[in-house]
């Protein structure tokens, strides 16, 4: 592949020029960009084809990449290292306990705080010490498009602010609780950097001590969500509306909860996304009459 070697910083000046191949992707590494250039006309180097990462899949946060529970072989990581030239690569064992801590082992660099952006919203975080699902990516759109501006959510799991981003986006306003201090402190970066601050009250500590008054509406993203509905019960009144995740099938759990607390409701259930063979991670909709 023949291409122009140039400082990574001229880059944007340089893509549209005659001489840039549009059909390749250029790259960088160490602050230079490689940019492919067309038949015919003059270039830097003339480098190796680049061999196709074909292992298994990552996703991106930032510019480290994140594998989930599978390895690859010392092949397929250099191939990812040639392909992708991330600054670290870690391997997603599993979540360990309430807080879902991340298990990782890191195959490549050294793990740092990333910053990167989805559904147009900046999140920053260190992958190593708090979780990020991107499978939760169309329900936090979905939840986003249900909120109506003045809105009172609680967000009882609030993480590194999946749902209480969105919510105080959509114009509500936010009481974020989170159990696990170093998610807390980049919930408030995150609401900083993502100019909502004012909008979002954070507690660091147990979502059952802190709940207080009645919300509009209430998040409830932790699969053992239903076993906190009676907490979540007694600061809703009719009119609110609940979104209860879990894993596998909860609904008469919940139902018996609902009527338990002597609650009318409407409930319905949607699918976030596969957890395991046959099993799925589900968000049980609610709204009090
Ligand atoms: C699944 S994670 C992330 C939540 C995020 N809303 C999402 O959908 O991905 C659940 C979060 O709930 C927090 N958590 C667990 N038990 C809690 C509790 N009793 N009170 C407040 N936060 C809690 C964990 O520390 C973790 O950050």
């Amino acid at each position: 592949m023949k291409v122009r070697r140039i400082p990574k910083n001229q880059l944007q000046e340089c893509i549209s020029e005659s001489w840039v191949d549009p059909a390749r992707r250029p790259y960088c590494r160490n602050g230079y960009a490689y940019i492919p250039v067309r038949t015919g006309f003059p270039y830097d180097l003339d480098l190796p084809e680049r061999q196709p990462y074909t292992g298994p899949g990552y996703q991106r946060l930032g510019d480290t990449l994140l594998l989930h529970s599978t390895a690859p072989t010392d092949d397929q990581l250099q191939n990812l290292i040639d392909w992708e030239h991330p600054s670290c690569i870690l391997l997603l064992n599993h979540h360990d306990g309430v807080m879902r801590l991340p298990d990782v082992t890191v195959l490549y660099g050294v793990p740092h705080d990333v910053t990167f952006r989805e559904t147009g919203i900046t999140y920053t975080l260190n992958p190593t010490k708090v979780m990020f699902s991107q499978g939760n990516r169309l329900e936090k759109q979905r939840i986003r498009n249900l909120i109506r501006p003045g809105e009172q959510i609680a967000d009882m799991f609030a993480g590194i602010g999946y749902f209480t981003l969105s919510a105080a986006l959509a114009g509500a306003h936010v009481h974020a609780m989170e159990i696990n201090p170093d998610s807390c402190a980049y919930l408030r970066k995150n609401s900083e950097i993502n100019g909502v601050a004012d909008k979002i009250a954070i507690v660091c500590g147990d979502c059952r001590t802190h709940l207080t008054g009645t919300y509009n509406r209430i998040l409830m993203g932790h699969f053992d969500s239903p076993d906190f509905l009676t907490a979540a019960l007694a600061h809703a009144e009719p009119g609110t509306v609940l979104h209860v995740h879990g894993i596998g099938d909860r609904t008469r759990d919940i139902e018996d909860t609902l009527q338990g607390a002597g609650f009318r409701y409407s409930l319905s259930e949607h699918k976030v996304k596969k957890y395991a063979s046959r099993t799925w991670h589900c968000v049980w909709d609610i709204e009090l009459r």
